[in-house]
């Protein structure tokens, strides 16, 4: 019987992303310590934790933007700060919080500078396929009928929506999401989230709606303070006491009956001032 070969050492691929003992200084303090983890192909991994954790800082250097004081990224096997900035770009988009440098720019100009990095030249203009692909990001974005209105004269969501737009339009094989829902109204939360996941491809997002991300990622990193707390499933990661622990608020955790989605009920811890007079 022809049996299949054993995969050596070569034939597996590596992880889409690994992490390893990293370590970023800014400012004259460790802003992330000892990070470690990796993400296979196509998992949807979510960055958690309080304001000044570490989450963007993790992004960034993941992303390439931010130089490590310790350990190392490597994306594809790769660190991402020794590929060349077009390849790193055709392997890896984020979507950053800040679009400041969209300003001055329509809607659909914008999420076309998704497509620049597939060029051949600098100086090559926009292709059939390329303009097929930005109208793709439109209308699965929901911006088909402001592709052409300035950028800053958009609402906040709106925006954050081109700048998904356009990271989509980069077709990368590992898509960054700083914060991605923050300004979205509840339909766009779901509707973005949904068709990021329905891409098929690396995701890994910072968020601070932990509902959202509890039911919406295969697994969780929670940070605080630059250390990482945890690194598992949803429902092994966001147990009451880490809640707890970590952003100082009362927890309860169950699974709603009609359909097994983790519910997760938050509230201000009691204290003596807070505690209702009887
Ligand atoms: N350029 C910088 N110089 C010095 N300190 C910085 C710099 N950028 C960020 N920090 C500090 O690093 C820490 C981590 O910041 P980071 O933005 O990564 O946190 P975060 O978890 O994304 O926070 P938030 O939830 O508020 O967005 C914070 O204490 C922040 O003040």
């Amino acid at each position: 019987m022809a049996s299949a070969p054993f995969p050596t050492e070569e034939s597996v691929p590596p992880p889409a992303i690994a992490v390893e003992r990293l370590g970023c200084r800014l400012g004259g303090r460790m802003v992330l310590s000892d990070i470690g983890f990796s993400v296979p192909g196509g998992e949807i991994l979510g960055i958690l934790g309080p304001n000044g954790s570490g989450k963007t800082t993790l992004l960034r250097c993941v992303a390439g933007l931010q130089t490590p004081s310790a350990g190392r990224v490597l994306i594809d096997g790769d660190d991402p700060r020794a590929l060349r900035p077009v390849e790193l770009a055709r392997r890896l988009a984020l979507q950053a919080q800040d679009s400041t440098a969209a300003l001055g720019f329509t809607v659909r100009d914008v999420v076309g500078m998704g497509r620049l990095v597939h060029r051949r030249s600098p100086f090559a203009g926009a292709g059939a396929e390329d303009r097929a692909i930005v109208e793709d990001a439109l209308d699965r974005l929901e911006l088909s009928g402001l592709a052409g209105r300035a950028v800053e004269q958009l609402s906040g969501g709106e925006r954050q929506r081109v700048m998904i737009a356009r990271a989509l339009a980069q077709r990368p094989r590992i898509l960054l999401l700083d914060e991605p829902t923050n300004h979205l109204d509840i339909h766009h939360r779901f509707a973005v989230l949904d068709l990021v996941r329905s891409l098929g491809i690396t995701v890994v997002a910072t968020l601070h709606d932990i509902e959202l991300a509890a039911r919406w990622c295969d697994r969780i990193l929670l940070l605080a303070d630059g250390r990482l707390q945890a690194d598992a499933a949803p429902e092994d990661a966001l147990t009451p006491d880490r809640l707890t622990a970590v952003y100082r608020v009362a927890a309860a955790v169950d699974r709603r009956p009609e359909d097994g989605l983790l519910r997760i009920d938050l509230s201000p811890l009691m204290s003596p001032r807070t505690e209702p007079s009887r």
